[in-house]
């Protein structure tokens, strides 16, 4: 599928420039215009909708903010079109980090309802504001499109507009397939692992919203230059959920699907005026006909037809890798990690999950953490990774205390975890989890990502050899471009080792890795996880599967009702009578049995 984005590139240029050779009057031109707008804030909204998976139904709102501020700098202060569109890009990205705020808290249909009250705040505000905005009457009299005091003639203008969109394309799709683009689509898929990665939601999805208010905002002043008359009725709440459905129509994080999407709904407005009684009845069905049959928008559906029509090789490019070893040694080999923590107590309201737990994981062990269900390990496992706060007690890795920072943070001191119940971004290719895994060790900015720089493409590229390699190593190799949602149950616990070594650990957490594994898969388990520790990484084992914590810990430690009633060499645990006594209720039994969670 990649090898077709140059082409499209091109189809669109070539586009781009037949059409006003081709249109035949000043009408014809101007509604084309129009359409380059729309689809200029359509482009920007995919990056939250699509790739964030968050839906804004105030874009009106940003491109009312950015039109206002256009045409009110333009009038009093006398500003050409470019200054106008910085200043209104810079105020649409102002109130683009306002609007993300909110997403700390709220998602979903109450983000909705956030984005649809910030719509008919600026609305409002526009009436009201009658010295500024004018009111009900609106901004007239909005100079001609103008750059470093030169009027623009109507191709001029085009041309600008034009250029606009297509450098909007580009760089979104450069976001797309850069660092940002993943972090996105991760955080949407699940925030859990995006953040047990080091990814930090909330900047992910500032970074979404900026990106949707800027380019709104820089429409909505070229929206006013073309119009030359701008007026609070132009930007109501149906604008916004146009905006929004351009984007679904032509297909949510696709490239182009926008762009189709912004065509269509621009243009058959305009067919269907002819049938006056109906216009709005056939604009509708229509709509719920192409939804119906293409579930994933114009673009998205035939993108998905092209990927099963000609599929690309599952495998990853044999040789491609870099080999794990040289991945991981770097970060685990010179320094062996240490996890100590000191009393930890978690209460659940009345609840106490832990009680004055103290464990200590010996740099480069292999720590097995046991109990029977509901002693609290998960609760150890959640705590020490920053999903809990203690209510008290501390913990830390070598000497960093961790106690009080967030997942994300301490995930980029050096601990990765996978999950009891596994999590991954199920819609990416498994070569693309384990490449969000690698996200903390690239370094290229923004600015980088949307111009394609050297840096960046040098970057990706270690990046994604890095992650061949992990494949390798957990034996994935085969399937890189498989969707990680149709991997079977095995092979997700696999990937998920694969992504949390990604992130270059020096303690690995495995919550559970043998749950629901084969007994030859549970083998490989403990191949793997002898030769994790074989490269100097520190293990941090949660398993009811005796043979295998026999197998591989070095130290077992033993909670019960929150509370720590052993921690020794597995031989002597087994034997201790309080372990015993844990398990079977009992010290007459042996526990060398397997027990079941
Ligand atoms: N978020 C929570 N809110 C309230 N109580 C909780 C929460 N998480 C865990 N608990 C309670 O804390 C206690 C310890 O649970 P925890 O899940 O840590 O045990 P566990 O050893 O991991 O069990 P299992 O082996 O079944 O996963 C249980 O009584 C559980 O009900």
């Amino acid at each position: 599928m990649s090898r077709l984005y140059p082409l499209g590139f091109l189809l669109l240029a070539a586009l781009l420039i037949a059409v006003p050779l081709a249109s035949g009057n000043e009408y014809e031109l101007r509604l084309f215009m129009l359409f380059l707008i729309y689809a200029m804030i359509a482009v920007g909204l995919n990056v939250l909708v699509g790739l964030a998976g968050l839906v804004s139904l105030g874009q009106a709102g940003l491109f009312a903010l950015g039109s206002y501020t256009g045409a009110i700098v333009a009038t009093r202060l006398g500003f050409d079109m470019i200054s106008a569109c910085i200043v209104s890009a810079l105020m649409a990205g102002l109130f683009g980090v306002l609007l993300a705020y909110p997403t700390v808290r709220v998602r979903g249909v109450y983000l909705a309802v956030v984005t649809i009250a910030f719509g008919l705040i600026v609305e409002n505000v526009a009436i009201e504001w009658q010295s500024l905005t004018g009111g009900t009457m609106g901004i007239t009299s909005i100079p001609a499109p103008n750059a470093f005091g030169y009027r623009l003639s109507g191709y001029a203008y085009y041309g600008v507009l034009a250029l606009s969109l297509f450098l909007a394309v580009v760089a979104t799709h450069n976001l797309k397939v850069s660092r940002y683009g993943r972090a996105m689509l991760a955080v949407a898929q699940s925030e859990t692992a995006a953040r047990a990665l080091g990814l930090n939601p909330a900047a992910v999805r500032t970074l979404a919203f900026v990106v949707a208010a800027v380019t709104a905002g820089i429409a909505g002043t070229y929206y006013a230059f073309l119009n030359a008359y701008i007026s609070p009725d132009i930007f109501t709440f149906t604008d916004s959920i146009r905006f929004l459905l351009m984007v679904i129509l032509g297909g949510a994080a696709s490239t182009f699907g926008p762009l189709v999407g912004a065509y269509i709904l621009t243009y058959l407005p305009e067919y269907l005026q002819e049938f006056a009684l109906w216009q709005k009845f056939a604009y509708g069905a229509m709509l719920l006909t192409v939804m119906f049959v293409l579930p994933r928008g114009i673009m998205g559906s035939l993108g998905s037809l092209a990927t099963r029509l000609f599929p690309a090789p599952r495998t990853a490019g044999a040789g491609e890798g870099i080999a794990a070893e040289a991945t991981l040694a770097p970060h685990a080999g010179e320094q062996r990690a240490e996890l100590v923590a000191r009393a930890l107590t978690v209460r659940f309201g009345g609840l106490t999950a832990l009680a004055e737990a103290s464990l200590r994981v010996k740099p480069g062990e292999v720590h097995a953490l046991i109990g029977p269900n509901g002693a609290g390990k998960s609760t150890f496992v959640n705590t020490i990774s920053g999903f809990y706060q203690p209510t008290e007690g501390a913990f830390e890795l070598d000497g960093v205390q961790l106690a009080g920072m967030r997942s994300h943070e301490i995930a980029r001191v050096g601990l990765a975890r996978t999950f009891q119940n596994t999590e991954l971004f199920g819609e990416l290719s498994v070569l693309e989890n384990v490449m969000v895994g690698y996200q903390q060790r690239l370094t290229y900015g923004v600015a980088a990502a949307v111009l394609r720089s050297p840096a960046m493409r040098r970057q990706e590229r270690d990046c994604r050899r890095a992650a061949i390699g992990l494949l390798a190593f957990v034996g994935l190799e085969d399937y890189a471009h498989e969707a990680a949602r149709f991997l079977p149950f095995g092979l997700q616990r696999r990937l998920e080792i694969a992504r949390a070594l990604a992130a270059g650990p020096r303690l690995l957490l495995l919550d559970e890795p043998a749950a629901g594994l084969t007994t030859q898969e549970i083998d490989e388990l403990e191949a793997m996880i002898r030769r994790i520790a074989g490269l100097g990484i520190s293990v941090l084992l949660i398993e009811h599967h005796v043979e295998l914590i026999m197998a591989v810990a070095d130290t077992v430690t033993v909670l019960d009702y929150g509370q720590v009633i052993a921690s020794d060499t597995p031989a002597r645990v087994q034997d201790d009578p309080r372990v015993i006594e844990a398990y079977f209720g009992t010290s007459g039994h042996g526990a060398r049995e397997e027990t079941t969670s």
